[in-house]
């Protein structure tokens, strides 16, 4: 199935697609690192409140259309919209220009990104590291912010854990403080790069139950990039298989786990589901 049918049902009992728009499009986004051509090409849309998950082997591109989103890597011909808004280039005159440093700010403030590594400011307590930017960047009084951080702390279950510094925590609490600090500028889309493959196998729960519970109750849009597939099948609306910086095959968890088309999505998947086989 190459393009999600837009008047789908449900899903995880979500009433996902109806008579959205996507809020995210890359329209024929090309990638290059040198030679090496890391996306193809790429049409790939992500609707407003939709789950989805991307999976695929290593160096497939996952992780690049993250990090193109997030206006940290450029992309070399296409173009990706955020909110109907080209994302690298701004419109004159009804031509498309490269985006002004201003235009990527304010496109970026839409997004909030969870990082493998957690990324947390080692010198901030874990309250300051979620109203820096709120109030240094977003102008947002102190007072609101750290009223709308200790918010924060309280819905990933770490209000306790205010004053103290990202190396007292575990590394379970310190993702969880990562996601609270990615929600604090109010993004309307989330961002996840396999944001459990640092953690120790114990910490890794704790952390998908907050992403979890995330899913169930906004009705944010989010983007994931994980390699735990049993999760992904759980919070996602759809799952987009990637190879060689495409999309192989896309559809629900259902289609893809329990019947996929492509031999290509059947291989990875047993492949990572059954590694001893
Ligand atoms: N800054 C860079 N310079 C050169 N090559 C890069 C750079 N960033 C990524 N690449 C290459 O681009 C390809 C795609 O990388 P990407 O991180 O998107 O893959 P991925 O699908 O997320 O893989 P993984 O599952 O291993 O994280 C890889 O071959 C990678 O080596």
């Amino acid at each position: 199935m190459n393009d999600a049918n837009p008047d789908r049902d449900t899903h995880n009992g979500r009433d996902v697609n109806k008579g959205r728009d996507p809020i995210i499009k890359f329209d024929k986004v090309v990638k290059r690192f040198g030679d090496h051509v890391v996306l193809d090409e790429l049409d790939f849309e992500v609707k407003r409140g939709e789950k989805v998950t991307i999976i695929g082997p290593s160096g497939s591109g996952k992780s690049t259309v993250l990090r193109i989103l997030m206006t940290l890597e450029e992309i070399n011909d296409g173009v990706v919209y955020v909110g109907g808004q080209p994302l690298w280039h701004q419109w004159r005159r009804e031509q498309l220009i490269p985006a002004s440093e201003q235009h990527l700010r304010q496109m970026r403030s839409q997004l909030g990104m969870v990082f493998q590594q957690f990324n947390l400011f080692p010198h901030m307590t874990v309250l300051r590291n979620l109203t820096e930017a709120p109030v240094q960047v977003g102008g947002v009084a102190k007072a609101e912010a750290r009223k709308r951080g200790m918010e924060l702390l309280e819905m990933v279950g770490l209000a306790d854990q205010a004053n103290k510094y990202p190396h007292q925590l575990s590394g379970g609490q310190q993702q969880r403080v990562g996601i609270a600090r990615a929600l604090a500028m109010r993004p309307k889309i989330m961002l996840f790069d396999e944001p459990t493959s640092a953690l120790d196998p114990e910490l890794v729960g704790e952390v998908l139950n907050v992403i979890r519970t995330l899913a169930d109750e906004h009705d944010l849009t989010m983007l994931l990039v994980t390699h735990e597939m049993h999760f992904a099948r759980q919070v996602s609306d759809r799952i987009c298989f990637f190879d060689k910086g495409r999309i192989k095959e896309q559809g629900t968890p259902e289609e893809i786990f329990t019947a996929p088309k492509e031999e290509r999505t059947r291989a990875f998947l047993k492949a990572v589901l059954d590694p001893d086989d």
